[in-house]
């Protein structure tokens, strides 16, 4: 038996509170698969440019970073941490500051080639047998010929009310934010309809559960169901 096929690819595509890394990280751990979210790199490339005190409106200068922008991914028994520069970055790039800043470096091209190419590297040498990867722009730029190409949506009342649930008590400013990086990420990639191929999942009306279970049927009605007789093992 060969260990060396390349792995199945689900790619995650949607909007910001859609779920998609919670319910990709957790589907992924159904299925037994790597996880890989995407936005977290965007999210370390703008909390580098806060660090260095550049202007994040100064494309060159955003640019400039890229040569040596050195991000790690390292799997964690509680999640995975990210570093930059080897500063310990998980808790950091979360914040409101760097969220608020987020889009403006993820709109420079040359941002987007450079991370597409880690992007790209990782999911090439993650040891599981299936990567979930999650982002804007997964099913239809860094991973077009994904086996399972989802676009996770839900309305925008809904997905406010999910984010304002965990995050801010100011549920205005909430909703505002969100409704703002949303159309500036639009503006860069096409996250709100579904491309050719790519199945839409609407989780307005499902829970958490039912989201992730949707997720794992996916993946088992393309690749099978290792559990099931006559799966791939
Ligand atoms: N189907 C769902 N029902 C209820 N809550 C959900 C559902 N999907 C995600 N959530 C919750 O919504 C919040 C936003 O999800 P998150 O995964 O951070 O979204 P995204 O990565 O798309 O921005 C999280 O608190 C998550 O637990
Ligand atoms: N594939 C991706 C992933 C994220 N991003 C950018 O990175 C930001 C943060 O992504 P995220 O996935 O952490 O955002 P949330 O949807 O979780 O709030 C987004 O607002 C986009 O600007 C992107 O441009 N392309």
């Amino acid at each position: 038996m060969t260990t060396t096929a390349s792995p199945v690819v689900v790619a995650v595509d949607g909007p910001a509170g859609s779920g998609k890394s919670s319910v990709s990280r957790a589907a992924a751990r159904e299925l037994g698969y790597d996880f890989l979210d995407t936005g977290a790199a965007y999210r370390g490339l703008a909390w580098h440019a806060l660090d260095a005190g550049i202007d994040l409106d100064d494309a060159d200068a955003v640019r400039g970073l890229l040569a040596a922008f050195d991000y790690r991914v390292v799997p964690a028994p509680g999640g995975a941490h990210v570093s930059v520069g080897g500063a310990d970055v998980t808790e950091a790039i979360r914040e409101p500051r760097v969220t608020a800043v987020v889009s403006s470096v993820a709109r420079v091209p040359e941002v987007r080639v450079a991370l597409n190419d880690v992007f790209r590297r990782l999911i090439r040498e993650t040891p599981s047998p299936g990567i979930v990867v999650e982002g804007r722009d997964i099913t239809t730029v860094v991973a077009p010929d994904a086996q399972v190409r989802i676009l996770l949506t839900a309305d925008e009342e809904v997905r406010i009310a999910r984010r304002a649930a965990e995050l801010t008590p100011d549920q205005a400013a909430t909703a505002r934010q969100l409704a703002e990086r949303d159309k500036a990420d639009a503006k860069v990639v096409d996250f709100l309809t579904a491309a050719d191929g790519v199945t839409t999942l609407d989780s307005t009306h499902l829970n958490f559960a039912e989201t992730i279970q949707a997720v794992v049927d996916l993946v088992h009605d393309t690749v099978g169901d290792p559990t099931e007789d006559g799966g791939a093992l």
